[in-house]
């Protein structure tokens, strides 16, 4: 008999735009299902050496994608847990398609909770002259594609963190077992 190596794979990844809370409900999701937690941000610091703001000034967006390309796509092959993608991996044509037949949960934050979560952070995105207004312009850029991109779409806005992972938990049981949707 030959033995090959368990497929690794990640059990859920999130994606959302800045603010929705991937990296945080990703890691308390990960705990309740007693996973490890990868987040591609902290991953592309890790590897590079450098932080996401130095990297979006010294090399530019286009080298900064590149970077979270190849990032995510390893991750996606050798993660066993829960990811958080950044808010922009999936506009990348090579993620989006690496993300084919997994299962994605896109958190959906409206533009006035998300811009009040992220204001006065170091997102090199919002550092415009008008932070807010560049915040709503992109989120309605990218909505279609996280919709589109989402095996299922969770209110990111449902309460504290484990709140929202409890929400995202009850989905991926009723992915699992469907006929249990019509159980009270
Ligand atoms: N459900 C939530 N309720 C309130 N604040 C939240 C929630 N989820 C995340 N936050 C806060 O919003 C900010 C952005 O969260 P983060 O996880 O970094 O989002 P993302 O990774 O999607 O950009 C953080 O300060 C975090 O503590
Ligand atoms: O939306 C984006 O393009 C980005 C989102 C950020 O991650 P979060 O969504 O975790 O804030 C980070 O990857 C980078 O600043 C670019
Ligand atoms: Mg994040």
């Amino acid at each position: 008999m030959t033995s090959t190596r368990p497929e690794r794979r990640p059990v859920v990844v999130l994606i959302g735009f800045m603010g929705a809370g991937k990296s945080t409900v990703g890691r308390v999701l990960a705990d309740r299902l007693g996973v490890d937690f990868v987040d591609t941000d902290s991953e592309i610091v890790r590897t590079t050496g450098r932080s996401i703001p130095e990297i979006f000034t010294a090399d530019g967006p286009e080298r900064f994608r590149e970077i979270e390309r190849d990032v995510v796509l390893d991750v996606l092959r050798s993660h066993g847990g829960v990811v958080a993608l950044g808010g922009g991996a999936v506009m990348t044509p090579a993620v989006a398609d690496g993300l084919a037949g997994h299962r994605v949960v896109y958190l959906q934050i409206t533009a006035e909770d998300g811009f009040a979560r992220v204001r006065g952070t170091d997102r090199p995105l919002i550092a415009a002259e008008d932070p807010q207004q560049r915040y709503r312009e992109l989120l309605a850029e990218r909505d279609e594609t996280y919709t589109r991109t989402g095996t299922f779409t969770v209110d990111a806005a449902a309460g504290e963190p484990g709140d929202v992972a409890d929400v995202i938990l009850a989905e991926l049981a009723r992915a699992l077992v469907p006929e249990r949707a019509s159980i009270p």
